[in-house]
């Protein structure tokens, strides 16, 4: 199950990429918003990775104008692990490297093709593991902790 949120600047962008993941047969919650009238991104931000840390979802794919600004909201949630990609590489090596649990894309920077391919590549990579990456995402949870 994939969790989907979004802003009033992803709302567009969210839903074609609701229309891809029923083509392909991909279950999705989504948490909103339901329209282009303006509204608060950490909102939605909060709903989606919450069904992801409350293991209901086990990715969220987040939407707002650029993608910076949800995705900034979602990486204060302990435990999230949000990556906000415009490029290929980097959707499928923040997965590999980083094991991000959340895509946040710009509505008003990547357009739908390109959007499909990223969430393409972001939903069908497995994290690598490894030495290197779990001391690296230990390290990153120690931030977590660190600053309360
Ligand atoms: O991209 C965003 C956050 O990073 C927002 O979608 C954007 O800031 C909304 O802008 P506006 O209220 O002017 O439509």
């Amino acid at each position: 199950m994939i969790a989907l949120g979004c802003d009033h600047g992803g709302f567009l962008l969210k839903q074609e990429i609701k229309a891809y993941l029923e083509e392909q047969g991909i279950p999705y919650l989504d948490f909103g918003t339901d329209s282009c009238d303006s509204c608060d991104y950490p909102d939605f931000a909060k709903a989606a990775c919450a069904a992801v840390l409350d293991g209901s979802c086990e990715k969220a794919l987040l939407f707002c104008g650029t993608g910076v600004g949800i995705s900034m909201a979602a990486n204060k949630i302990k435990g999230i692990r949000a990556a906000c990609c415009s490029d290929y590489f980097s959707a499928k090596y923040t997965r590999l490297h980083n094991n991000a649990n959340v895509l946040c894309l710009g509505g008003r920077v990547v357009g739908p093709g390109l959007a499909r391919e990223l969430v393409d590549v972001f939903l069908h990579t497995a994290y690598e593991g490894g030495e290197r990456h779990e001391r690296r995402l230990k390290k990153i949870e120690a931030l977590e902790n660190e600053n309360k």
